[in-house]
């Protein structure tokens, strides 16, 4: 729609898609579908998604107008019947829309939560659960049985989130019959599920497709878990213990003195942010980073050969060590671009009308980032398809916003907060992963023919879990 006459009309795009065709974009790979129509109709593209007029951004320089020029016009979210029935009417930091709630609550999380001071309260912790992943590998490395890595790594990661956030990990049957990584799971699912009340707002309370029924039986799981969780940290007269997330939200509740405004069920919304946002996303990085390890022998070799002459044979990996790794986080950058764990960002919206490159964008309009096609773009990258660590060798780009064409944590003022725990994790892992072990795949498979496959949700993890057998080589 032209709102002036200088204002030149966005490239088409596949518009006039019957609604459900539209929807089918979001199908079994939409960042897959979204790169192969940017191909044709260019960097900027506007799609109509039911109701809704989406702009799909998928190179760096597009990038740039989005999230740093115009970065404020574009820092809000669009309403999201998930976040409504599971994320507390939308007042978790992800989905919350722009305004001075987002505003106090991200300062509270950045300043209280994710602080490199607070992350680096939690390295004994994450030390304590990284030792007992590796004896239980070792055990299997003994036994010379194959491993499911997929799974003992998210199970890694939801424990050291959990006790971060609660202050202990918890047997999946104190959670609820299913267990709690089932529930996260559900949820996660259902939030990235294609909903018709997302795209066609009016008949969002019809629920035809039943996810309404299902998110509010969620929601309830969640809220009845956390209410026993704030219960407990309420009654705990431990005042010698290093705070978890629990309680330093709570010691800003109903506080005269505390410049953050929140309420129960905001540090209940916060809980669900903190957990969903930390689980999935580092241990999918790490599973896509150990198979592309083992499904390049040399790059795996020279992992190996830096940690050998950094950390040597007779003790594991420290934090301390991670920044002195230099291949190490190449090879976590290399995985970020071709495997960035949100690979369309979690959706913007526009706050008013706007131009951008002379083209008109509507207030309230769906911005789609596609992070996954910005770090394969052929104009930015060569060789974009190859895993290449090498290619960070003498160059300063970096993951964490500043350079566009590598976003796996966005940029701007919704870029990710938790970047430096978020990276802490993945390369500690990871460099206990290679420096513990040698990997070898079952049945004799050769590594050319570890299928890659992914599977689309929030996040993109690998559709078939990566199976693998370990042979233990530390001196130790
Ligand atoms: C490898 C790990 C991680 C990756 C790849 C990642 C990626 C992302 C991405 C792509 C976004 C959306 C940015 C946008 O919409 O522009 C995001 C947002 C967010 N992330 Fe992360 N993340 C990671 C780890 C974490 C961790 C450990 C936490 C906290 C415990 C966290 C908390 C958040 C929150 C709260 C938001 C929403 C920010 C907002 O809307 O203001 N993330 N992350």
């Amino acid at each position: 729609k032209r709102t002036n006459n200088n204002n030149k009309r966005l490239p088409p795009g596949p518009r006039g898609f019957p609604i459900f065709g539209s929807l089918h974009l979001l199908g079994e790979f939409p960042h897959r579908d979204l790169h192969r129509l940017a191909k044709q109709y260019g960097p900027i593209m506007h799609i109509r998604l039911g109701l809704i007029p989406t702009i799909v951004v998928s190179s760096p320089k597009a990038a740039e107008l989005f999230l740093k020029t115009h970065d404020l016009v574009f820092a809000s979210r669009p309403p999201h019947e998930a976040a409504k029935h599971i994320s507390y009417n939308q007042k978790s930091m992800a989905f919350a829309e722009y305004g001075s709630y987002w505003r106090d609550v991200r300062k509270m999380c950045t300043l209280e939560l994710l602080s490199n001071v607070k992350i680096n309260s939690f390295r004994a912790m994450r030390k304590e659960e990284v030792g007992l992943f590796i004896d239980s590998l070792r055990k299997s490395a003994r036994d010379r049985v194959a491993v499911d890595l997929s799974v003992k790594v998210s199970s890694l990661s939801a424990d050291m989130s959990c006790r971060m956030v609660f202050g202990k990990k918890f047997a999946d049957s104190e959670f609820d019959e299913r267990g709690f990584k089932a529930v996260i799971q559900e949820g996660m699912q259902l939030s990235a599920a294609p909903n018709l009340g997302d795209y066609i707002p009016p008949i969002a309370s019809l629920d035809l497709q039943g996810l309404t029924k299902k998110m509010k039986k969620v929601g309830k799981v969640f809220d009845d878990f956390f209410e026993k969780i704030i219960d407990e940290h309420a009654q705990s007269k431990d005042e010698d213990k290093n705070k978890d997330f629990v309680d330093v939200m709570l010691g800003f509740l109903g506080s005269e003195e505390s410049e953050y405004r929140i309420e129960r069920s905001n540090i209940k919304a916060i809980i669900l942010d903190m957990l969903s946002a930390s689980i999935d996303t580092a241990s999918t990085t790490i599973d896509w980073a150990i198979s592309e390890l083992i499904k390049n022998p040399n790059i795996m070799k020279k992992v190996q050969e830096e940690l050998e002459n950094t950390v040597g044979m007779k003790r594991t990996v420290e934090e301390t060590d991670l920044e002195s790794l230099d291949y190490l986080n190449m090879v976590v950058k290399e995985t970020l671009r071709l495997h960035p764990a949100g690979p369309l960002l979690i959706p913007h919206a526009s706050t008013e009308d706007c131009t951008i490159n002379g083209f008109h964008i509507p207030k309230k309009a769906h911005i789609i980032i596609n992070a996954w096609a910005i770090g394969r773009d052929p104009d930015a990258w060569t060789d974009a398809e190859k895993f290449s660590p090498e290619r960070f060798v003498g160059s300063n780009i970096d993951v964490r916003g500043r350079d566009l064409q590598l976003i796996p944590f966005g940029s701007g003022r919704r870029g990710c907060p938790g970047i430096q725990l978020g990276l802490t994790v993945v390369r500690l892992v990871l460099a206990q992963l290679v420096h513990c072990f040698d990997w070898e795949l079952p049945n004799g498979m050769s590594p050319a023919d570890l299928d890659m496959t992914e599977e689309f949700g929030l996040t993109v993890p690998r559709a078939k879990h990566l199976l693998a057998i370990p042979t233990y080589r530390l001196h130790k």
